[in-house]
């Protein structure tokens, strides 16, 4: 049955639902050892059961005296007082006897032999003691209810005797995982199947948020066992997340158990991705619908989840921190929902700057990548390129400000600098790429996008390679940093099935291309030409791929039989390559940013002779003029 989601905003909609919970059953209480109780909120206020310190002590080593005895005493009158009878010895923390009411240090005595002391000034009432109760009173409040218990509370309260506190129990949150096409980790996948991982990313989340997770195992896709499974975890926890089956398939179940239950509140949030989120509750415990997709159940977890589980166990969860940066490409977005997109950012020219990422709700690796979040409000198409936007930050800004942003053409070459600057730096400097191709690098360092952009582009007229590029484009004082030279050719499949020589041999097969404005795509169109072959002429001219490595991929998996690119993708992929072309892969920087810190040490990085080696030993790139630096 085709079910219509409501599009209520996140913000009525999470009002809505916290109201209707909250007047369910309240969080349970306890009292627990004091020892036991660190990031615990209290339920009631602790007091004091012992004064501290609970006698009067003496502050300092030294003497107790009677301090009327030594009024008298100056350097013209010294003062003789005898043990026992005028005085005692006390060391720090030592208990101080009724008829002795001071303390004198014991570099203040003039002298001290033979049971007698000699002082030459008078000891005020009260001086150098600590007084029964000077830290707290018997009866005094240590801390009050709905307070998150630190190290310095359990403190006070031992001090205090306050052995037992009376806390919110832990909150315990079931995660049922649920999905025929899911299997455990440890089994090897076949086609249709799905590794199941949203459970981790889910029980890490509901750790931060200072709960405790319960992973209930993979339920598969049927009504009568999903049942039980809530039904046990209700039984278990204070709160149910039953994951996907939020949807309109065939065997989404979960929005009619929750239903049979309790009752639904709400389905559908006007947010994307995660819209088909289930709010609804049944004995008298919140159960949640999470949608299947990790990005989808990542917003709804950070938007919805950690908001309920905040107001139900009255624990304030701390906020993401949020920067100011400038958005570096145009953004359309639905006026139907709230978008979350996720961005790299970093820091070019003292100015924060975020680029979006990948959109897919599937790939969960799009949060690994990313430095923050920004989100579009419902009601607005999208962002223009160069407005300013708020990021919630998933990295820490020091992070951000130690990596080098490179944005421009992909080889694996920046993987291997990216891994040996982390190694050489012990993880002070990193380096962050997106890519978009060549001819989007050159115009990300014009407009103060990046650090570096890796660029590959053949001029056609000259027969050169990036130089006369750049010098169309950019104006400014640039250089260029040799990375290397490497091996451009047709990647076929094992054994060459099609028996393809050349470009000639491309017309009606398969073919798989590389997006506008890479320099494989440029390369490819020239030699298109120069063998006057029409680009209608090549099937599957249009079917564009990011990186030579998905295009490799996408011709071992039998998608397509030919595309154009780097031979150590065809190597990884165990396929034949017939090389065309040596092009010459650089680094486009702006000069002045040679002088910066992680600049010096990606330079040397580059140089290294192990990194040059390893560079090598891919197969097809020359290193001759590695690390060279030509300014422009
Ligand atoms: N006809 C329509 N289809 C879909 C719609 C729609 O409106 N009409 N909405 C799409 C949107 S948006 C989302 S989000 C998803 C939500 O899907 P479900 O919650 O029903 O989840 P599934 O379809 O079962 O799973 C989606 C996807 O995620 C994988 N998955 C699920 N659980 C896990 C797990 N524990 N670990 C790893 N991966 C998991 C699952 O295998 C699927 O690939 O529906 C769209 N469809
Ligand atoms: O809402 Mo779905 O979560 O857009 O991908």
């Amino acid at each position: 049955m085709k079910r219509y989601l409501s599009n209520i905003s996140l913000e009525e909609g999470l009002k809505k639902y916290t109201n209707e919970i909250l007047s369910l059953k309240k969080i349970d209480t306890k009292f627990i050892d004091v020892d036991k109780c660190l990031n615990k909120i209290t339920s009631d206020a602790v007091f004091a059961k012992l004064s501290s310190p609970f006698y009067n002590c003496s502050a300092m080593d030294g003497v107790a005296v009677k301090s009327k005895l030594t009024f008298m005493a100056n350097e013209q009158n010294i003062i003789t007082l005898k043990e026992d009878k005028d005085y005692i010895e006390v060391d720090t923390g030592d208990p101080i006897p009724k008829e002795f009411d001071a303390v004198i240090m014991v570099e203040d005595l003039l002298e001290k032999k033979d049971g007698q002391i000699k002082i030459y000034k008078p000891a005020t009432p009260w001086q150098h003691i600590r007084c029964l109760g000077e830290d707290i009173v018997e009866t005094e409040m240590i801390v009050p209810s709905f307070h998150k218990i630190r190290p310095q509370d359990i403190a006070s309260m031992i001090s205090a005797k306050a052995d037992k506190v009376k806390v919110f129990k832990d909150f315990k949150v079931g995660i049922i995982p649920t999905g025929t096409e899911l299997i455990d980790r440890y089994k090897t996948p076949e086609i249709g199947d799905i590794i199941e991982f949203n459970s981790k990313l889910f029980e890490g989340l509901i750790l931060e948020y200072g709960a405790t997770p319960v992973v209930y195992p993979i339920v598969e896709d049927n009504y009568y066992k999903i049942k039980q499974s809530v039904l046990l975890a209700l039984s278990e926890c204070d709160m149910v997340l039953i994951n996907a089956g939020s949807s309109q398939g065939r065997e989404d179940y979960t929005y009619d158990i929750i239903e049979e239950l309790g009752k639904v509140v709400i389905h559908g949030i006007a947010i994307k991705p995660g819209k088909p989120a289930i709010l609804g509750y049944g004995q008298n415990k919140p159960i949640i619908g999470i949608p299947g997709y990790p990005v989808s159940g990542w917003v709804v977890m950070e938007n919805i989840v950690k908001e309920v589980i905040s107001k139900l166990t009255h624990k304030e969860i701390e906020k993401r921190n949020v920067i100011r940066a400038r958005l570096t490409k145009r953004i359309m977005s639905s006026l139907k929902y709230k978008e979350f997109v996720r961005v790299k950012v970093g820091n070019i020219n003292n100015e924060y700057v975020a680029t979006p990422i990948k959109r897919g709700a599937g790939t969960v690796t799009s949060l690994v990548h990313a430095d923050g979040v920004i989100t579009i409000p419902q009601n607005i198409e999208g962002i223009e390129e160069g407005s300013y936007v708020d990021v919630q930050l998933l990295n820490d800004i020091s992070k951000i400000e130690k990596t080098i942003v490179s944005i421009g053409s992909h080889d694996i070459v920046m993987d291997l600098i990216n891994n040996e600057l982390t190694k050489k730096t012990e993880g002070k400097f990193k380096l962050s790429s997106t890519h978009v191709g060549s001819f989007q690098g050159i115009l990300s360092i014009k407009k103060d996008e990046c650090h570096i952009a890796p660029i590959h582009l053949f001029d056609v007229d000259c027969e050169t390679y990036n130089k006369s590029y750049v010098k169309k484009y950019i104006d400014e004082d640039v250089s260029i940093i040799k990375l290397v030279n490497r091996t451009q050719g047709l990647i076929v499949k094992k054994g060459n099935p099609l028996n393809i020589k050349g470009i000639k041999d491309l017309v009606n097969i398969r073919y798989i291309n590389r997006q506008k404005g890479s320099g494989t795509r440029v390369l490819f169109d020239y030699l298109l030409k120069k063998e006057n072959i029409k680009k209608s002429d090549i099937k599957g001219y249009e079917r564009e791929e990011l990186t030579h490595m998905s295009l490799a991929k996408a011709i071992q998996n039998d998608d397509c039989d030919c595309g154009l690119g780097v031979y150590s993708a065809a190597k990884v992929f165990d396929l034949d390559f017939i090389p065309i072309c040596e092009e010459e892969y650089d680094l486009l920087i702006k000069t002045e940013y040679l002088e910066l810190e992680f600049i010096k040490n990606l330079l040397e990085v580059i140089k290294d002779n192990k990194f040059l080696k390893n560079v090598k030993s891919l197969g097809g790139y020359n290193t001759n003029n590695t690390g060279e630096i030509i300014s422009l």
